[in-house]
């Protein structure tokens, strides 16, 4: 099978994709992959990372409110339709995929133009401006949170999960803390603000370094690329550092996510995939900025089951944030009740089920999966 995927902007929309096509890779090898993104985007250094054939087309995301930029962006939407239909007619995929983020707009607009099968893949619980719209045209609507349903047509929508859950649930343990320069015998907390960082909780990470250093658990703590230096040089300023590690990114979060304890982060939807799908207890910080709230209600659906605790940003404070992460890594008991309830929400055959779909659509029963 030949498959075009597309996605980008933030590691939320880039993640689920690798996971679905190095999942499928180890399947199925002969299946032929070409990824579509833009060359400023995120995607185009970590698909590339991953030796996945990788073609670029030029695109924006429309502003809310009216403004000239969104007549740019319609001539531009233009112009990726043919860019992107110029790319299918050569490359002759089954079928095409977007994983969100306003380059999979064009790529997958054009894929239902040239009448091969596609798919939208929204993690969240409520959809962003670029699925909603493609939603209209392809064939299924592949979701991760039941309530998304309402947004999209009924008789399109899927509940597969997403493809990162499949991809860490196969994680094994390895000697990761060992590599971070930690040991095996603390709790160890992992903490990160979403793919890119969170400069509130970087200065409420800074401002608890202090705290850290008195506690019978380690922190590995993930500042995001664009913050790393400054909070570096902050860290220097508040003294030695102990009991944590400090890192820009981590290339090998599911090895991380499956050694820890405990996680602290944003609610995105891919990285609350990652938790429920090896039951990683998780106090999430909602990022308030993002359309809708949605990340409150994807946190929340999370607290609902007992699986998460909430942090609201306009609560974030150093004290907050210790007696949270305290109050889950030093109770084993809440510990434990919150990684069942979290394993409990998990979908790890989420590739399975999204492969299945375009099985279906294909019309290839042949490799069906069982
Ligand atoms: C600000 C914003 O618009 N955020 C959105 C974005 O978040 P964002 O891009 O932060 O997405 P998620 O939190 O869902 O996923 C982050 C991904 O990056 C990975 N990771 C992160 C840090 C690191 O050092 N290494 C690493 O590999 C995580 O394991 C995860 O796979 O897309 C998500 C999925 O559509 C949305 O729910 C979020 O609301």
């Amino acid at each position: 099978m030949k498959i075009i995927v597309s996605g980008g902007g933030t590691g939320g929309h880039i993640y689920p994709a690798l996971a679905f096509i190095r999942t499928i890779k180890q399947k199925h090898p002969d299946t032929e992959f070409l990824y579509i993104g833009t060359s400023k985007g995120l995607e185009s250094k970590l698909v590339t990372r991953e030796e996945i054939p990788f073609k670029s087309i030029e695109i924006t995301g429309f502003k809310r409110s009216i403004s000239f930029e969104n007549v740019k962006t319609v001539l531009r939407f233009l112009k990726g339709v043919k860019e992107s239909r110029k790319i299918i007619r050569e490359f002759k995929p089954d079928m095409v995929i977007g994983t969100g983020g306003y380059v999979c707009g064009p790529v997958v607009y054009a894929a239902a133009k040239e009448n091969i099968p596609s798919i939208v893949h929204e993690q969240n619980s409520v959809p962003g401006l670029t699925n909603k719209f493609l939603s209209k045209y392809v064939d299924k609507v592949a979701i991760c949170f039941e309530s998304a349903t309402g947004f999209f047509p009924k008789e399109k929508v899927v509940l597969t999960g997403n493809p990162r859950a499949s991809e860490v649930a196969g994680i094994k343990k390895t000697d990761i803390l060992a590599r971070l320069g930690l040991t095996d015998l603390k709790p160890s907390v992992l903490i990160f603000g979403g793919s890119r960082g969170a400069r509130p909780i970087n200065e409420a990470v800074v401002a608890s370094l202090e705290s850290f250093a008195q506690k019978p658990y380690q922190v590995i703590y993930v500042t995001g690329d664009v913050h790393f230096d400054k909070v570096k040089k902050e860290a220097e300023a508040a003294g030695e550092l102990k009991n944590v590690v400090i890192t820009p990114f981590l290339h090998n979060m599911p090895e991380v996510l499956r050694s820890v304890d405990a996680v602290v982060s944003r609610a995105g939807a891919t990285s609350i995939a990652e938790f429920t799908a090896l039951g990683v207890p998780s106090l999430l910080i909602p990022s308030p900025y993002v359309t809708n709230n949605h990340q409150e209600k994807n946190a929340r659906a999370l607290v609902e089951k007992d699986a998460a605790s909430l942090l609201l940003e306009s609560e974030l404070t150093s004290e907050n944030l210790v007696r949270h992460i305290d109050q889950i890594v030093l109770d084993a008991e809440k510990k434990k009740r919150m990684s069942e309830s979290a394993k409990q929400l998990g979908m790890p055959d989420a590739t399975s089920r999204l492969y299945n779909v375009m099985l279906q659509l294909t019309g290839n029963r042949q490799a069906r999966e069982k």
